[in-house]
């Protein structure tokens, strides 16, 4: 299942610098391994904004939820979820995205 996710990130400016270079680090180092494999299918940055557009490839809502919620920075999201299908129209009717033959474990 698709799912577009939007993800505002809020990190309290009297965060700790170091602990919030360390969140990022980590946040990025899982956003790389999801990526790898096929299930963070795209990752955009919203122009002017500490915020992304994402594509995830999951099995199920539950899945979806799981991997979220365990997204270091999570804590410092707003993240807004619409689940999506196929339009009739589109020209790519019938392709699927290609499932990931492993599934990452969820930190
Ligand atoms: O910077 C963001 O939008 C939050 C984020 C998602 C993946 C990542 O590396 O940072």
């Amino acid at each position: 299942m698709l799912f577009h996710v939007r993800m505002d990130v809020a990190i309290p400016r009297d965060l700790d610098p170091a602990e919030r270079d360390r969140l990022v680090a980590r946040e990025k180092a899982r956003a790389l391994q999801l990526q790898e494999h096929g299930i963070w299918v795209h990752l955009w940055r919203v122009v002017g904004a500490y915020s992304n557009i994402s594509v995830f490839d999951v099995q199920d809502t539950g899945e979806l939820h799981d991997l979220l919620w365990s997204l270091p920075l999570f804590p410092f999201m707003r993240v807004e979820v619409t689940a999506l299908t196929e339009h009739p129209s589109t020209q790519r009717a019938g392709q699927t995205v290609a499932e990931p033959t492993v599934r990452p474990p969820h930190t």
